[in-house]
């Protein structure tokens, strides 16, 4: 193409001088909330020990609304909204937008919340595969009227890579399951508490049960998606999530906002000590504090 215009980005090949603004990027950071990721690049910009205090970072995408992203030295940080065809369209663009840039050694990490599957609320779970509703590790996309079936495997040393970096951060219960991506937040992931109730109580615990024996140990929105675009690209990509509800035990969460909060904190915290390893820095003086968003 003569030019590229990443529309739901609000930026192009002609309007923009990607390689200057994006050549250096070697960590990619993408969740669902535009406050989360905006948290977490000033969380990161500490971290790294950048200059300034990191707090009126600007949003690259601020002239539109559709995802946020933030810069925090090699570290890019990006929502994709809630659900597959949002995660999707940002994914497009994202990875156009690395191969524009000129970008090499990419590694690229979805940090989000979920449900989990006979864990404690809090624990973080680091996907090896990300399955379907069926418990299958595939993502089935519709490509003209074809059903394509991709496959949602993701790096492996990645993923043991960030589990051996989660043993050396206190507090922070972390364990490798299957993660299962669903198309809905309520009937989708067997939930009893939306505005239909399809299914009887012991139908939906006979389901989640069925989907703990086969690995799974959190469900959430996204990871298919992400893990089957990400592997066909050639990016090395992680999925790590933190619990928020063991969903063997009810639907709603109840977990008061502080708690929440400081629970989507921890994914951060796991991303943010695996960077500074991988650039051989040291953590900064007593900085392990939740942010506020
Ligand atoms: O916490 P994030 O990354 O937004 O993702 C999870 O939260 C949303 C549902 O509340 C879904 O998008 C699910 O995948
Ligand atoms: O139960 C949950 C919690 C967060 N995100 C999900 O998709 N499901």
């Amino acid at each position: 193409m003569e030019e590229d215009v990443l529309y739901h980005l609000d930026l192009g090949t002609k309007t923009h001088n990607l390689p200057a603004m994006f050549g250096d990027v070697k960590f990619v950071c993408v969740g669902g909330s535009p406050n989360r990721m905006r948290a977490f690049a000033q969380f990161m910009h500490k971290e790294l020990g950048l200059a300034g205090d990191g707090e009126d970072l600007a949003d690259i995408c601020a002239g539109t609304d559709r995802y946020a992203m933030y810069r925090a030295g090699p570290v890019l940080s990006i929502s994709h909204g809630m659900g597959i065809p949002s995660i999707s369209i940002m994914l497009h663009e994202l990875i156009k937008l690395l191969h524009h840039a000129k970008c090499r050694d990419v590694t690229i990490i979805r940090i989000g919340t979920s449900g989990g599957l006979g864990i404690e609320a809090g624990s973080v779970v680091i996907t090896d595969m990300a399955v379907d509703s069926s418990f299958k590790p595939r993502f089935e996309q519709v490509v003209l009227d074809d059903v394509v079936v991709r496959s949602t495997e993701l790096d492996r040393d990645l993923a043991e890579e960030l589990l051996t970096c989660s043993k050396e951060i206190p507090d922070l219960p972390t364990l490798i399951g299957h993660t299962m991506c669903t198309y809905d937040f309520y009937e989708g992931q067997g939930r009893l508490d939306g505005a239909l109730c399809s299914f009887s109580s012991e139908k939906k615990l006979d389901y989640l049960k069925r989907a703990y024996d086969a690995g799974v140990r959190n469900i959430e929105m996204e990871s298919t998606a992400f893990a089957a675009l990400c592997r066909l690209c050639g990016l090395r990509a992680a999925v790590v999530c933190v619990v928020l509800l063991d969903r063997l035990e009810g639907d709603q969460i109840r977990a008061p906002r502080e708690v929440l909060r400081e629970f989507q904190h921890r994914p951060q915290r796991l991303i943010a000590a695996f960077i500074r390893k991988r650039l051989g820095l040291r953590p900064p003086a007593g900085n392990t504090l939740c942010p506020t968003e």
